[in-house]
């Protein structure tokens, strides 16, 4: 017996030094120029800090100007004096020709982008047949377009200079349904599908794609996604994975990015839906596949006691609600 579980260890050990070996080393970022969409609030305010710690010298791109400079002010004191910062005002999901230009512009400025992340987005939780059927459009635009624009925008320089990391931030949302996220998911679900596509065109210049799914983030974002009221369903589905620090979130996808993986995710949930939901998504390293392998049946059957939970969480507030309005 304690045979076994010597031999057992031993393997386990075994493999993680075979794949520490053979995994690839991360990136540097010193001198490099980052760019930022959402760069103003949340996720992306944290990855231009962590960014900024790593040496590189950043642009950050969204709507609001005022929020910009707020941002690029508290971004400063990590910088030093080799290292600039520029902020540049688009919406991103409106005309593909004003997201080239602004990108011209920061490139002048900066050089060409080494590396993208797509954190700009929006959110909006409620149930199918009471979402305003213009926030399929709005969501998919801020979420989905907006990141093929960007990555559009960089990716034939990318190519030429040999090397460089684009970044892509769906959500957990984005790997299962959740109830209330049906504008949302799809959006974040899209992201997947391309994805998966541009790394494969990317891989051969030595471009490579990070695509993050956090779980709930504590950002201005999900604030102003819970004050705008959520059914009750989406808040307790919601709370299986519980809430997460923004700069932790932003800390684990830089470290993710800067080693080339393409799967990110966050906490046990998170490595559970990744595992569970791999497909046929590109290997990042001898782990990780050895990891699917062996666990995803299991897994799967862990999914099941999840999805009746969620289930009966349906059902106890659908009873609620009727409930409710006999009593009205
Ligand atoms: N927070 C969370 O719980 C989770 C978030 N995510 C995803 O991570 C990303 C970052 O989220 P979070 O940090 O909460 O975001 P926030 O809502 O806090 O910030 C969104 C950022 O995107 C910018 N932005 C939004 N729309 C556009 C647009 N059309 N053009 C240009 N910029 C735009 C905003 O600036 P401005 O409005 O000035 O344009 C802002 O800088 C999003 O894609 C989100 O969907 C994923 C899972 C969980
Ligand atoms: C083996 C199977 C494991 C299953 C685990 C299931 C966990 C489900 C939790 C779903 C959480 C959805 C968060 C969306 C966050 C988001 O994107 C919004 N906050 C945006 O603002």
């Amino acid at each position: 017996m304690l045979g076994i579980l010597a031999g057992f260890v031993a393997a386990v050990l075994l493999l993680i030094v075979v794949n520490w070996i053979l995994s690839s080393k991360p990136v540097s970022l010193h001198g490099k120029h980052v760019l930022i969409t959402g760069g103003s609030s949340g996720i992306g305010k944290f990855l231009a800090i962590e960014a900024a710690k790593a040496g590189a010298s950043l642009t950050l791109l969204a709507r609001n100007q005022e929020r910009l400079s707020e941002a690029k002010s508290e971004v400063e004191p990590y910088l030093t004096p080799k290292q600039r910062i520029v902020c540049v005002s688009v919406d991103l999901s409106k005309d593909y020709h004003q997201v080239e230009h602004a990108f011209r512009q920061a490139e002048e400025i900066l050089g060409p982008v080494f590396m993208l992340v797509n954190a700009a987005g929006a959110s909006v939780s409620e149930r199918f047949d009471e979402t305003p059927v213009d926030d399929f459009r709005r969501l998919m635009e801020a979420n989905y377009l907006s990141a093929v624009y960007a990555t559009r925008a960089v990716l034939p320089e990318m190519k030429r200079a040999g090397g460089g990391r684009v970044v892509f931030l769906s959500s957990q949302a984005g790997q299962l349904g959740v109830y209330g996220y049906a504008a949302y998911s799809a959006s974040k679900f899209a992201l997947r599908g391309f994805a998966e596509v541009l790394q494969m065109e990317a891989k051969p210049y030595g471009v490579a794609v990070t695509l993050s799914f956090p779980p709930d983030t504590d950002t201005p974002g999900f604030r102003k996604e819970l004050e705008m009221g959520k059914p009750k369903e989406t808040l307790l589905i919601s709370d299986t994975s519980g809430v997460f620090a923004p700069d932790h979130v932003a800390r684990v996808l830089l470290r993710d990015a800067l080693r080339g993986r393409f799967l990110s995710y966050i906490g046990l949930d998170g490595f559970l839906l990744a595992t569970v939901t791999c497909g046929v998504a590109p290997v990042s390293s001898l782990l990780e596949v050895v990891v699917q392998v062996l666990t995803m049946g299991l897994f799967r059957i862990v999914s099941l006691f999840y999805l009746s939970s969620f289930d009966r969480i349906v059902s106890k507030c659908l009873k609620e609600r009727m409930e409710d309005e006999k009593k009205r």
